[in-house]
């Protein structure tokens, strides 16, 4: 699954939902049996969420957004499917969560492919299902580090703090994910998805007992006008940085 919505592979509404009906098809085809997920704009994997759906829109279009936002970390947390990214790019916040979702992570080795949860750094938060991600994967204390300072790691960092499971020279990223591909089709099919049912449902069932409460709140945090006027001096600090 090659991503594609230039120039930054935000994820709008569109895209989440053209993601959405890719991988559902994918599943419901016996054919498949697994992913690799990477991106087709050179440099960049994803800039994560899109700040233009959640900035200066109404609180309609926001739970919409958020309820896309959810499903698809739902959809590719819990995907029967073996999930691996082979991630050519620099990958923030919700890009990162998306990689997090994934069974395995693969990192091109250039010093400007940093990933991270870096929400603080536009003065919002990641949400609780966000930072379970990253604990799950990280651990507990480089998670509250990474979380509050807004880290986005570098190739060796990543790998050090295991955010990634392996860093390869970056013409390698894509065939270094299909070797590892094979280990994880080798194993019995139905015991592999039980064990990863197993690992990840507790995690995901928190937010589906809170989806709702989870959009409200949502909607009632980036509707304040402080927050709006953090994320458009965040996309404004974006467009200068051209100048
Ligand atoms: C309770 C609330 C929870 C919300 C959880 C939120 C999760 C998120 O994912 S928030 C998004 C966090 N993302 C970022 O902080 C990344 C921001 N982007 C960048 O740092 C850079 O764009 C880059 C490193 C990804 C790429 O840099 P570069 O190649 O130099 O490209 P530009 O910065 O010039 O960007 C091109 C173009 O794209 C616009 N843009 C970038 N990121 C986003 C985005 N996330 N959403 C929407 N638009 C984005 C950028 O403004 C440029 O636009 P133009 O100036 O109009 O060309």
């Amino acid at each position: 699954m090659k991503m594609r919505n230039p120039p930054v592979n935000s994820l709008s509404l569109e895209f989440l939902t053209e993601l959405l009906i890719s991988l559902e098809k994918l599943e419901s085809d016996k054919a498949f049996h697994a992913i690799i997920l990477t991106s087709d704009c050179p440099g960049i994997f994803s800039a994560g969420l899109d700040l233009m759906e959640m900035c200066g829109r109404d609180p309609t279009h926001y739970a919409e957004y958020w309820k896309a936002v959810q499903e698809l970390w739902l959809r590719f947390y819990l995907s029967h499917l073996v999930v691996i990214s082979a991630i050519n790019g620099v990958n923030a916040a919700g890009g990162c969560l998306l990689a997090l979702s994934c069974d395995y992570r693969v990192l091109a080795d250039n010093p400007k492919y940093a990933m991270g949860l870096n929400e603080t750094l536009l003065g919002i938060i990641a949400p609780f299902w966000f930072k379970d991600t990253l604990v799950n994967t990280v651990g507990h204390r480089t998670a509250e580090r990474a979380l509050q300072l807004g880290l986005l790691f570098p190739p060796a960092e990543a790998l050090q703090v295991g955010m990634v499971d392996k860093v390869v020279p970056e013409d390698q990223v894509l065939s270094a994910a299909r070797s590892e591909l094979a280990q994880w089709l080798a194993i019995p099919g139905h015991a592999r998805q039980l064990t990863k049912s197993l690992m990840r449902k507790p995690t995901a069932d928190r937010l589906l007992k809170e989806r709702d409460a989870d959009i409200q709140n949502f909607v009632r945090f980036i509707s304040r006008d402080a927050i709006q006027k953090a994320l458009r001096v965040y996309l404004e600090k974006l467009k200068q940085k051209k100048t």
